[in-house]
């Protein structure tokens, strides 16, 4: 808990707006039903791949079972050639199949739409063959074929119409350039008239089939991109809460000033600690720390140089508090507090030897004192928590000791009058 990292907090936060501000300006801008900026469409992309596998891959592998099931047209209908026929449609789908369940184990995921558009076309340009093998007036049925194959490739690219549009009218191009160019029965019968007849109102129907089809894919393109965005935006939102929330605590437990604990933060702390010390039966040391001479030193060198002392002598009491539970906080002013759980008051002077040594040591100057250094002074106490007893006893003890320490020269530390252990 220090001031800079206070810093690289806020930092994280601009990032993270921005992102939010990008997407809501996307929706307010009506945008989501086109293309995303490029990260952003990639992104979807990865996110619709997921889709893809997990819901798209079932539509699919059902539009191949029909595909197969349809093969008893190829008994019914293709005479000498049924056999061949049957094993054809029965070897693209098991080629298909075993495409789409190599395809997301394999490093070709992103390219399972241009495989399903091309299966798709391979499962259409197969009829067309089978409509060029199979005796008319049989033959007949096969463009019949066309219309599931025309609603399995909405059913299978609904999410993709830029896909199902490309897909759609290569199949629908590729009908009329078949039925023009193929050869026509000679001599035609009634059947055949009646076919041929009713060949341009097929084409017709076909076309408004895939114009519909187009629309209602756009449309559901359209709305899966606007429930993407806004389903980033609502993550997004509550990583901000999350963030806002973590700071807010930060920020209350923080002391501004030297980025180590704040006096509402040690308190919690020692009340909890007490708790455990006392459900645990082990004692609870507390140091109670005072800067020496800080006024005349603040007088000498001015508050701002006052601030920089305080923020140095933090830091190095913070390196006394080297276990998970140990705490350093800004009690207030120029005075200071260590909680130090699981700590006899024999260990706690030790360690509060060792830190009003190490202050010292730093060698801050302070021409007002008596030593020509800031030093501080401690008040050592510890207990093992009793039930009934509140921690304030011991703040207490501590403070009286600090008191002593301070009448009794400064620059050193005074252990509580009365142990209970
Ligand atoms: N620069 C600075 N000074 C502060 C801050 N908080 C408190 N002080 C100053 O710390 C000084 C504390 O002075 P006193 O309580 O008289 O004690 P002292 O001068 O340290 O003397 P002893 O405690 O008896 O050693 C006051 O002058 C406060 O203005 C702070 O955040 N920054």
């Amino acid at each position: 808990m220090t001031s800079s990292s206070v810093q690289r907090e806020g930092d994280t936060l601009q990032p993270l707006e921005n992102q939010i501000n990008v997407l809501t300006s996307l929706i307010e801008r009506r945008k989501a039903g086109g293309r995303f900026p490029t990260k952003l469409e990639s992104e979807y992309q990865a996110y619709r791949l997921r889709q893809f596998f997990s819901v798209d891959l079932r539509v699919i592998m059902s539009g191949l079972l029909v595909f197969v099931v349809f093969g008893w047209a190829d008994f019914s209908f293709g005479g000498p050639d049924a056999v061949t026929l049957f094993s054809v449609r029965v070897l693209i789908a098991v080629l298909l199949l075993l495409l789409i369940i190599w395809l997301p184990r394999s490093g070709y995921a992103r390219y399972s739409i241009y495989v399903l558009v091309s299966g798709i076309y391979l499962c259409f340009t197969s009829v067309l063959w089978n409509i060029s093998v199979v005796d008319l007036p049989w033959g007949y049925f096969y463009h019949l074929g066309m219309i599931p194959m025309q609603v399995f490739a909405l059913l299978g690219l609904r999410s993709n119409y830029r896909a199902m549009l490309s897909c759609s009218v290569a199949m629908l191009l590729s009908y009329g350039a078949f039925i023009v160019l193929m050869p026509g029965p000679d001599p035609l019968s009634e059947v055949d008239v009646l076919a041929i007849g009713m060949a341009p109102y097929y084409l017709l129907f076909w076309t408004i089939l895939v114009i519909m089809a187009s629309y209602l894919s756009y449309t559901i393109e359209s709305g899966a991109r606007t429930d993407y965005i806004k389903n980033r935006l609502l993550a997004l939102e509550a990583d901000r809460l999350q963030y806002l929330g973590r700071r807010l605590q930060q920020l209350s437990t923080t002391d501004s000033l030297t980025g180590i604990a704040n006096r509402r933060y040690a308190e919690t702390h020692l009340a909890d600690e007490w708790r455990r010390c006392l459900r645990s039966n082990v004692p609870l040391a507390v140091l109670m720390i005072d800067v020496d001479l800080f006024k005349s030193y603040n007088d000498q060198y001015g508050h701002q140089q006052g601030d920089e002392c305080l923020r140095k002598i933090a830091q190095k009491m913070s390196e006394f508090c080297r276990r998970p539970g140990d705490v350093c906080a800004r009690y207030g002013g120029e005075e200071f507090v260590i909680l130090l759980p699981e700590t006899t008051l024999d260990q706690g002077c030790d360690l509060a030897q060792e830190l009003c040594d190490a202050v010292a040591g730093m060698n801050i100057p302070h021409a007002q004192s008596p030593f020509s250094r800031a030093t501080i002074s401690i008040g050592v106490a510890a207990e093992i928590p009793r039930a009934g007893d509140h921690y304030e006893g011991l703040l207490k003890k501590a403070d009286i000791a600090l008191y002593q320490a301070k009448n009794e020269g400064r620059n050193q530390i005074k252990r509580q009058s009365v142990t209970d252990y």
